[in-house]
């Protein structure tokens, strides 16, 4: 490779005398190739390397002799030095990877009295940048995500507490929307789970509120007796009937909401008087021959699937459709985990003033044996169980002694190394509880938010990025 300065017009070899100096400067320009930071490789115009410097080695892992007198494709087979031969062009800013670094290239051809004797990439290795970047971005997540949380629904509202789980907040912010409307609503979830204080929150929040809101248990009352209760009933309308005949519900629910629990449950004509009254807006009196205008907003409840009993015909489709214009789910506790003492201390709150105690609190082992709980009767379940422990304790701190031996041995259960250890903890013994992968994360995160200290300990130990485990976490709402 010939070396010439152009400091002074003629080249340096020339005036300082031949070869020696050649090599001199030749030194010099490939010592100042080699304390360069960033990578660089020659090549010659078929495509051999002719040099690399010590960059290359430390960033591609391959020592000079590993590369020079190999064709590069050799040595990278996706380097961008060919196309840059073929092409006689420069490719500037070029992003390849290389084993596993990532490296952005300037490659240009080089030229020698009007010929291309070769091509040299200079290139930066990036690996770092795009990790850090990627770090930035998870970052970035993990703010929206709190700040998601600081500027959504309060935790509690009217008594009713709303949830810090994304799920939660989410059901809450749906309910609010519905409060501004009259469309129907239909409330799903387990027995227990607030369907009738979500309802009232509804109704509480709406422009109904200083009308009332009449709850009818649908389950509670045989078929023909709900209909006159619903609709009311003329005198001589059955045997027995009161003299000059009773108003129903939607009467006296009237410029109000008319609160339907258990709507599963209704019989199916019962279903079918019910749409022509919400369809028509009117109601007929049982026994009665004129119909009468009604102001009335439906929210309706069931701990069923009522989308099953509609594919079961067991459940009017054309009425399933009509109450479930707003849809709310509601949650069992066992997936809102990080809701739970919230909860607790809501209810430990609200039985100690009801009792006349002063007010208690959990020791740390009774709460890690409530937080093991599934609490399958939901937050039903959960007042009894304060109550029972705030009666049975002693003094102001429940311990674990006070709490129902149910809640005692689920926590035995869950922790026992016996079980831990076996497949019996995940039901792998048999196909009727065998969990799907997203069961067996839910349940390994549930046991881990228990396990650490800090949601960054739960994240360090998995393995994951600390945005990561908040994704997975907001997913089954236990962030
Ligand atoms: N968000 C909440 N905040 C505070 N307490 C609640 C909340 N949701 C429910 N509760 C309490 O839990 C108990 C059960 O609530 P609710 O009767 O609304 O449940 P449900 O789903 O309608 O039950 P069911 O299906 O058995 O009728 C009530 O005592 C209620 O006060």
């Amino acid at each position: 490779m010939e070396v010439t300065t152009r400091r002074h017009g003629k080249s340096a070899a020339h005036r300082r005398g031949g070869a020696h100096v050649d090599g001199a400067i030749l030194r010099y320009a490939i010592q100042v190739l080699d304390s360069l930071h960033d990578g660089v490789v020659a090549v010659d115009s078929e495509g051999y390397v002719i040099y690399a410097n010590e960059a290359n080695t430390r960033i591609t892992g391959l020592t000079r002799d590993q590369v020079v007198g190999r064709h590069v494709s050799e040595v990278v087979p996706n380097s961008h030095i060919l196309d840059v031969l073929a092409s006689r062009t420069p490719l500037l800013g070029v992003r390849t990877r290389v084993f596993d670094h990532v490296v952005v290239s300037n490659i240009v051809p080089v030229y020698h009295q009007g010929r291309m004797v070769g091509a040299v990439s200079v290139f930066r290795d990036i690996t770092e940048v795009l990790a850090l970047s990627r770090q930035l971005d998870e970052a970035r997540n993990t703010i929206d995500l709190l700040r998601e949380n600081l500027t959504a629904a309060p935790v509690a509202e009217d008594g009713v507490i709303i949830g810090q789980s994304p799920a939660a907040q989410r059901m809450y912010l749906t309910a609010r929307k519905a409060a501004t409307v009259d469309s129907p609503v239909l409330i799903e979830g387990e027995s227990g789970t607030g369907k009738e204080v979500m309802a009232r929150l509804i109704h509480n929040r709406s422009a109904r509120r200083s009308q009332p809101l009449i709850a009818v248990n649908c389950a509670a009352i045989p078929g023909t007796l709900l209909e006159s209760e619903l609709f009311g009933y003329e005198e001589g309308a059955f045997t027995g009937s009161r003299k000059g005949g009773r108003p129903g519900l939607f009467q006296l629910a009237d410029g109000g909401t008319l609160f339907l629990d258990e709507i599963g449950d209704m019989d199916p004509g019962l279903q079918a008087k019910l749409l022509r009254a919400l369809q028509s807006g009117e109601i007929r009196r049982v026994g009665g021959t004129t119909v009468q205008k009604v102001n009335v907003r439906i929210i309706s409840a069931t701990n069923q699937n009522l989308a099953q009993l509609v594919r079961e015909k067991r459940f009017r489709e054309d009425l399933y459709y009509r109450l479930r214009v707003i849809h709310l789910v509601l949650p069992p506790l066992r997936e809102r985990r990080a809701d739970l003492p919230l909860f607790l201390e809501h209810a430990m709150r609200r039985v100690c003033e009801r009792l006349g105690r002063p007010p208690a609190r959990f020791s740390p082992a009774a709460l890690r044996a409530l937080m093991a709980y599934p609490f399958p009767g939901n937050i039903r379940e959960l007042e009894n169980v304060v109550e029972q422990a705030v009666v049975l304790a002693e003094g102001d701190v429940i311990d674990v002694g006070d709490l129902p031996p149910d809640v005692v041995g689920a926590e035995t259960a869950a922790a026992g190394p016996a079980d831990r250890s076996g497949d019996g903890w995940l039901g792998l013994n048999d196909p009727g509880t065998f969990p799907t992968l997203e069961e067996v994360e839910r349940r390994v995160l549930e046991a881990g938010l228990r396990a650490f200290d800090s949601k960054a300990e739960l994240a360090r130990h998995l393995g994951l990025s600390r945005a990561t485990l908040y994704r997975k976490l907001a997913r089954y709402g236990l962030a």
